[in-house]
């Protein structure tokens, strides 16, 4: 090996200012040399160490029974920094793979979901590191390669925190963010790379004189991931650029077996370390899945429905998020995308690990992600593409040792699925959806569109990337975008007609609605889908949020018409109502118009019209006038009276109130006589008296009212409009009426 010991220490702690490469030198380095040793020379390892520098082939079998991370042969610093974050004892992959990954073998790494791999390459590539020695100026040391850069992040973070007493310097490259020309300059004085493939080689291909020459360890988290065809050239130009000889490690929940993979790693005899490989079940122990159809377009009721459901929860995928998020659903909703930018995905990332909250999420978050263990549901709106694509999934929830629960939806058409995950030791229970606490959102959304046009676009191209996502899959036994149901599905997100679909033209001919469809071209066709992540802070009354899960999803064996067909059980009553509400029929028979006479009968329209003697209805014009004339005679008459004693009752009021105010006159000057100071509110009551006295005959309601303005607006308005009282209107409007009916 190249290492020089004792080299000086000089350079060792560099603090790197960029956002893009922070250093582990800068990480304390509380073990200082002891006064007396050399205070230049690396730290001695530690005497108790069974083991100083460990060769290849070395065998470890005397650890494999270890249980916890201080029986280890690995350095105090990492064992501090391990105690320091909480990791005290080991879990099933760590103690499998450590044995043998500190022997510096290659390792092929399997095991569930949220079961600690990340601990298990991170201790390997610290000590691999300080067993050789290694300083700032021997540069690159070890690259981690993350598929994502919310998950390179997470990685750093762990590295940080267990490698903390080391003094190694790392950086995180990772795309999408501005200072590259820093990053640049600074690369090459970096021991660990936690990275993602491509900016990676962007360094490779762009830096001056970067240099992985001397690289020991390459680890690839989600490794199956990184081998696969989305990265094939990034990866495969990358590991053109290293040293053949070098430790690789590659972790993975669905590990790729693949001799075509390893050997493009050119792994040497990798140890192939399954830890779960004979448990029952490919997912957590701890983890609640279910599965339940909902056609295509009851997606979104069904969505809306669950969201409203558990309202201390998180989403993703553009339009439903931002149509979502206008409806106000009653909690925070998060949005993580790919095309967003690197600040915002981080921000998102950072406040979803941190809130009770929604996150809509695409793939891009479906690997890897710790989310602080405290996701409660995994919401699948879409079928995943594949068993390894659903079981990371729906791995973002039950990690270590807590628990989660996901549901997933499934279309009739995409049923097979379900066989494919029973088939992989998935154990997933079917459910049906109780369509009483449905609560349909397609009505709500349609009035979003009327309100907001610019979401109407948003809408659209959901519709068509949805439809593109579907017509692109490999797998056309669960994929079959010729039985989806798109005028339902356009409908259902709010939107007024079908967008055409120049991709299904040929196919779907027929298929669509009767209105013109508008034209629709979308270009940029992005592959992310719906999964849907849901954060639940904790409840404090988990019986009732049990009893909400129990309301809207019902597990099969509960209903008693289990057997019944499952379609017309999850279509909602108020669906229909929906649909015939949105398509409005020009040619829609024209309704009958009903009159009612005062008992409430129902008369035929032209009932009014009818001649009072023979009940026959009056169709002849000249018959029609002389009914309107001697009508209009009838209500002239009936208008006169009414003035007539309209007047009368003003004169009466007026008489009446000239008599009452001499009387109260009386009354005041006796009660002036006898007035204290502390008499006010007895003068005020007076007065109120009087006020009530003189609107008593306008309203009864009008008792405390002493105000003088009011009551000449009042009289005004009753003056112009020859003012009768409602009740008197009544009276009259009867009268004329039953003198016509006579
Ligand atoms: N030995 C340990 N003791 C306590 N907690 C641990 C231990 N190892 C890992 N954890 C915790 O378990 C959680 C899951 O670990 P990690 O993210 O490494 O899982 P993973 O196997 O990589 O999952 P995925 O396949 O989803 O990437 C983390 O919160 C981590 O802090």
């Amino acid at each position: 090996m190249k290492k020089p010991k004792g080299k000086p220490d000089s350079k060792k702690v560099r603090i790197m200012e960029t956002e893009e490469i922070e250093l582990l030198n800068s990480w304390i380095d509380s073990q200082k040399p002891e006064s007396g040793s050399n205070p230049l020379s690396f730290p001695p390892l530690e005497k108790k160490e069974p083991i100083g520098r460990v060769g290849e082939g070395d065998n470890f079998s005397r650890y494999v029974g270890a249980t916890r991370f201080d029986q280890l042969p690995i350095s105090k610093r990492t064992k501090t920094g391990l105690k320091a974050a909480g990791f005290v004892k080991m879990t099933e992959i760590q103690r499998a793979s450590l044995p043998h990954s500190l022997c510096w073998r290659d390792i092929l790494g399997a095991a569930k979901t949220g079961s600690g791999k990340t601990l298990a390459f991170v201790i390997t590539v610290l000590e691999k590191l300080y067993r050789e020695r290694w300083g700032p100026e021997d540069g690159v040391g070890s690259i981690i390669i993350s598929p994502t850069r919310e998950l390179a992040h997470q990685l750093f973070d762990v590295l940080k925190a267990v490698g903390k007493q080391h003094n190694f310097s790392a950086g995180l490259l990772i795309g999408g963010r501005k200072d590259l020309d820093t990053e640049k300059e600074r690369v090459n004085e970096l021991n660990i790379l936690v990275c993602t493939p491509g900016r990676l080689l962007q360094h490779m291909d762009e830096t001056p004189n970067f240099d992985c020459s001397q690289l020991q360890v390459l680890v690839l988290d989600e490794a199956d991931r990184i081998l696969d065809v989305g990265f094939k050239k990034a990866l495969n130009a990358i590991v053109s650029q290293l040293p053949k000889h070098r430790q690789t490690l590659l972790f993975s929940a669905t590990q790729t077996k693949s001799v075509q993979d390893l050997a493009r790693l050119s792994l040497k005899d990798p140890e192939y370390l399954s830890v779960h490989e004979e448990s029952v079940t490919a997912t957590p122990n701890h983890l609640q899945q279910t599965a339940m159809i909902v056609p295509l377009d009851q997606k979104l009721d069904m969505l809306w429905s669950f969201i409203k459901a558990h309202l201390n929860s998180k989403i993703l995928v553009k339009f439903v998020f931002e149509a979502f998020k206008k409806l106000r659903p009653g909690i925070p909703l998060k949005c993580l995308h790919g095309r967003m930018k690197q600040e915002r995905r981080m921000g998102i990332y950072a406040q979803f690990c941190e809130k009770r909250s929604v996150l809509f999420s695409t793939d891009v978050a479906s690997r890897g992600l710790d989310f602080n263990k405290a996701v409660d549901w995994v919401v699948q709106v879409d079928c995943p593409e594949d068993v390894a694509s659903y079981i990371h999934r729906v791995g973002r929830t039950a990690r270590y040792t807590s628990g989660g629960r996901s549901v997933l939806f499934l279309m009739p058409s995409e049923m097979k699925m379900l066989e494919k995950l029973q088939a992989s030791k998935v154990p997933v229970q079917f459910i049906k959806a109780n369509t009483k606490r449905l609560q349909p959102v397609s009505g709500l959304l349609s009035a979003l569109l009327v309100k907001h046009p610019e979401m109407q676009q948003l809408a659209q191209r959901s519709f068509i990337t949805y439809l593109r996502s579907i017509h692109i899959q490999k797998d056309k036994e669960v994929f079959d975008v010729m039985k989806l149901s798109i005028d339902e599905f356009s409908a259902s997100l709010g939107l007024p007609m079908t967008p055409k679909v120049r991709f299904l033209n040929q196919k779907v001919k027929g298929k669509t609605g009767p209105g013109k469809p508008s034209v629709l071209e979308i270009e940029n066709f992005d592959k992310e889908d719906a999964s849907v992540i849901l954060k639940e802070a904790l409840l404090t009354d988990d019986f009732e949020e049990d009893k909400v899960d129990r309301d809207l999803l019902q597990t099969k064996d509960t209903e008693e018409e289990g057997k019944a067909n499952i379609m017309d059980d999850v279509m909602p009553a108020t669906r229909v109502l929906k649909k015939k509400k949105l398509k409005i029929n020009v040619h829609r028979p024209v309704g009958s118009r009903v009159v009612f006479d005062e008992e409430g009968n129902t008369l035929p329209p032209l009932a009014m019209l009818a001649d009072a003697k023979s009940g026959n209805i009056l169709l002849d014009q000249d018959q029609k006038k002389e009914y309107y004339k001697k009508l209009r005679e009838e209500l002239k008459h009936a208008d006169k009276e009414d003035k007539l004693l309209d007047r009368q009752r003003r004169r009466d009021k007026r008489v009446k109130e000239k008599i009452k105010r001499k009387k109260g006159d009386v009354e005041d000057e006796e009660d002036d006589d006898n007035l204290s100071g502390s008499d006010e509110e007895t003068m005020d009551q007076g007065r109120r008296k009087r006020s009530k006295i003189y609107f008593d005959n306008d309203s009864d309601n009008d008792t405390d009212n002493d105000n003088g303005d009011r009551k000449e607006n009042r009289d005004d308005k009753n003056s112009n409009a020859d003012s009768i009282s409602l009740g008197e209107q009544e009276a009259l409007a009867l009268k004329l009426l039953n003198s016509m009916h006579s």
